[in-house]
């Protein structure tokens, strides 16, 4: 099938949150991860295809080329218009990656006008007159102000994009959102024609990004997180470049027991390993621990585990316990240290005969599905806002996999998502 729409995400758990945010509409949606060695072939390409990356903190140049790639390939699909995802959180630093990728794929898709909408009011973030909201707290009150690689301390998202650009940087503000659809187009049309090529766009609620989706939806290259991408399958099928009966994908069997790979260390992550601890096995992984003993204490724990069980492997920490790890061992290895053992145990998990698999928190998402070996993803039903269950093939074993946002999901996420697969 023709692509309609191409995406380039840059973290493994933010393409499985705007994937997942665009089969609401029911339609199909294939998630690569990584650009495919192949070129893409008619027959095997859907209406909307996302490509993941692992480029949120990478070199400029790294990101730029590699999302420039990206871009041919989902060109080569048959792709016209084209969406780059980042974090809700507009995680980025000074030199990126937000702004130079944009301008980027902006200059080889000949456009001289983007927006910028990080919002997704179900998750808290919302923006007004510019500043980026997370719940209640300005993005740099919030706990990304804390964050190890990209920490968030001005909420402005106007003054974070600027130094990332070369071309100017404008807003267009939530009154102006609310004046509606042709009203938006405007102002937009104004902006262009001062020459403002970048676009922060205010969003509050679910409705205002169906006004900016609306306004927005023939530009070559909207951005933003995955909300504003939501509403666009439906656009689509109203203006009649999508079949409205597109195909929908169905659950593989899968054997009963299922493992939970908990890496995160953000809040929510370690209360929804707390909420977990009384209805499934579960075992600690500690930095200092893998840093003299190896994991086969783990790998032994595992194997010893009825196959049927619901267990957990968690290294997920108090902020004490992962920067006395950090001062031990230093941040990247202690972060490797856990991400290389989960991977391997997600592999012996598969090997077992597992073939419900859940990872929490973006980089240990990254590390897990590489070392499950998984290219492409069907997406499943949501199982929390952005969190939605895929179907891939690891080996030559069909499995489901989630692939968890440290911070998204409900305290209960991991029992939701367990009964969720149970009802399909
Ligand atoms: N106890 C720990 N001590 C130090 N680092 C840890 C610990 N547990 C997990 N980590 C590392 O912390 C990082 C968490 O990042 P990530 O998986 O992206 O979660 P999030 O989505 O919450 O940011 C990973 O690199 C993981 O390996
Ligand atoms: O937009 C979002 O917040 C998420 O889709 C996302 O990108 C999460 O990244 P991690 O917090 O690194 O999992």
């Amino acid at each position: 099938m023709k692509t309609i729409l191409g995406c380039i995400a840059d973290d493994f758990t933010g393409a499985t949150d705007l994937a997942g945010l665009l089969a609401r509409s029911g339609v199909k949606v294939s998630l690569r991860m990584g650009i495919p060695d192949e070129a893409p072939k008619p027959e095997t390409t859907a209406a909307f295809e996302v490509i993941a990356l692992k480029c949120r903190t990478s070199p400029v140049d790294e990101a730029v080329a590699e999302c420039r790639r990206a871009l041919e390939w989902l060109k080569a699909a048959g792709a016209e218009r084209f969406f780059w995802k980042y974090c809700s959180t507009f995680d980025s630093t000074d030199k990126g990656n937000i702004g130079p990728v944009a301008e980027a794929l902006m200059a080889d898709l000949g456009t001289d006008q983007t927006i910028y909408c990080p919002a997704f009011p179900e998750n808290g973030r919302s923006i007004f007159m510019g500043n980026l909201f997370v719940n209640e707290a300005p993005l740099a009150e919030s706990p990304m102000r804390n964050h190890p690689l990209t920490p968030m301390r001005d909420s402005n998202l106007m003054r974070l994009l600027e130094p990332q650009v070369s071309g100017a940087v404008g807003l267009v503000n939530r009154l102006a959102v609310d004046r509606g659809v042709d009203a938006l187009r405007m102002r937009l049309d104004e902006l262009k024609a001062t020459g403002t090529q970048h676009v922060i766009v205010d969003a509050v609620a679910n409705q205002d990004l169906y006004t900016i989706a609306e306004a927005c939806r023939d530009m070559p290259l909207m951005t933003g997180g995955s909300a504003v991408a939501m509403p666009l399958p439906d656009l689509y099928i109203k203006d009649g470049v999508l079949d409205a009966n597109a195909e929908r994908p169905s659950a593989p069997q899968l054997a009963k027991g299922a493992i939970i790979l908990a890496g995160s260390c953000s809040e929510m992550t370690r209360k929804q390993v707390a909420a977990i601890k009384s209805s499934a096995a579960s075992l600690r992984l500690d930095p200092l621990d893998l840093a003299e003993n190896g994991n086969e204490a783990a790998r032994a724990w595992l194997k010893a585990q009825p196959i049927e069980a619901v267990k957990m492997i968690y290294a997920s920490a108090e902020p004490e316990a992962v920067l006395a790890a950090q001062e031990k061992l230093g941040v990247a290895r202690a972060g490797e240290l856990v991400e290389a053992a989960l991977a391997e145990l997600a592999v012996d998990a598969r090997d077992m005969g597992t073939q419900r698999f859940v990872a929490a928190g973006g980089e240990t998402s990254g590390a897990v599905t590489k070392g499950l070996g998984v290219q492409r993803m069907t997406i499943g039903p949501e199982i929390a806002p952005g969190v939605p269950w895929t179907y891939c093939e690891s080996g030559d074993t069909e499995i489901a996999l989630t692939l968890k946002s440290g911070n998204f999901g409900a305290e209960t996420f991991f029992a939701d998502a367990l009964a969720l697969l149970e009802e399909l």
